[in-house]
């Protein structure tokens, strides 16, 4: 039998502790946990993101701020922007939505967030916490936390004598994800675009993470049996068969395949997607527990 991840399931349960950890800091310390959300340009997914954002932090009772910004902005006005959110005491969290449009350098926007208030969780900073293995006062990246919720959930806490295997190597998941997995004692091979003999490493894989960008690259033939295998794509292909112009949403998985093989599989949609708002919430509500000097919940 495969179990596939609910995603959305799982993030409502965060978001529960979310709201129950929120409502508990403003009844302790009369804090309001704040969140400022930064978007340039006019991508229509991007606003769509950020639109979840907003909804879910009033959702969780946060202090919900959205900055919208043309794309002509220039790099000192999102600099200064960045400047005055890092001083105002009522916002705990800052983030800058990505990708940002050219020509923006969104490097030294993101280094510019005090770390404290990071809950993207890209700061040189946050990214060193981690990589020495201090999950107590860093934040971690979004995306790789909620998808390591999933691990946790399947494998428990402790992955000592499992192997691991992330195709992808960005900063905002694969290297975060691959030190969260080496954490729990895993043993972690980070695979991409010019690692040899892919399948047959994504084959040694006890636990399989693929956050590609590539439309159902993964097949059957590239899994253990009995596998967890964690999907990170979100790919938009075209769907004839629904029509005209028609797309659908697809992973890095050939799902169909996949699951035949898998013990257990996160889906696309509806998997790791959700669990990025979820942890983005999950983030603001333990900013706002160390700016106050309160324990922040575990998630
Ligand atoms: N500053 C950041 N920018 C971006 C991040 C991020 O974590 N921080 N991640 C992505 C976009 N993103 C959130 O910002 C995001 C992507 C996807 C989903 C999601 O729930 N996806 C659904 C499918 C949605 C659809 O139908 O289109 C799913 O997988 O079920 C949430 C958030 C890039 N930018």
């Amino acid at each position: 039998m495969t179990t596939v991840i609910d995603g959305k399931n799982v993030a409502a349960s965060v978001i529960q502790t979310v709201k129950s950890a929120t409502a508990a800091l403003e009844k302790s310390s009369g804090v309001t946990t704040g969140l400022a959300v930064v978007i340039v340009g006019d991508d229509p997914a991007s606003h769509a993101y950020v639109g979840s954002k907003g909804r879910m932090a009033k959702e969780c009772g946060f202090k919900s701020v959205q900055h919208t910004l043309p794309a002509e902005t220039s790099q000192e006005e999102l600099a200064a922007l960045v400047a005055t959110l890092n001083a105002d005491p009522s916002i705990h969290g800052i983030l800058v939505q990505l990708p940002l449009p050219k020509p923006l350098d969104s490097e030294p926007i993101i280094q510019s967030i005090l770390p404290e208030k990071d809950v993207d969780g890209l700061s040189i900073a946050n990214a060193g916490k981690l990589a020495i293995g201090d999950l107590k006062t860093g934040l971690v990246s979004c995306t790789p936390a909620g998808a390591m919720v999933f691990v946790r959930r399947t494998h428990g806490e402790d992955l000592s004598g499992l192997n691991a295997v992330v195709i992808g190597r960005s900063n905002l998941f694969g290297k975060p994800m691959a030190q969260l997995l080496l954490n729990a004692n895993a043993t972690v091979t980070i695979a991409h675009s010019r690692t040899k003999n892919l399948a047959e490493v994504c084959r040694n894989a006890d636990i399989l993470v693929a956050a590609v960008g590539r439309p159902e690259m993964v097949k059957a033939d590239w899994v253990k049996p009995g596998a967890t295998v964690i999907d990170v794509g979100i790919n938009r292909v075209p769907a004839p068969e629904r029509g005209e112009g028609k797309t659908r949403l697809v992973g890095d998985v050939a799902f169909d395949e996949v699951f035949a093989v898998a013990s257990t599989i996160t889906p696309v949609p509806g998997g790791v997607g959700p669990m990025t708002i979820a942890m983005l919430m999950a983030n603001t509500v333990i900013a706002a527990h160390r700016a106050a000097g309160q324990t922040p919940p575990q998630f």
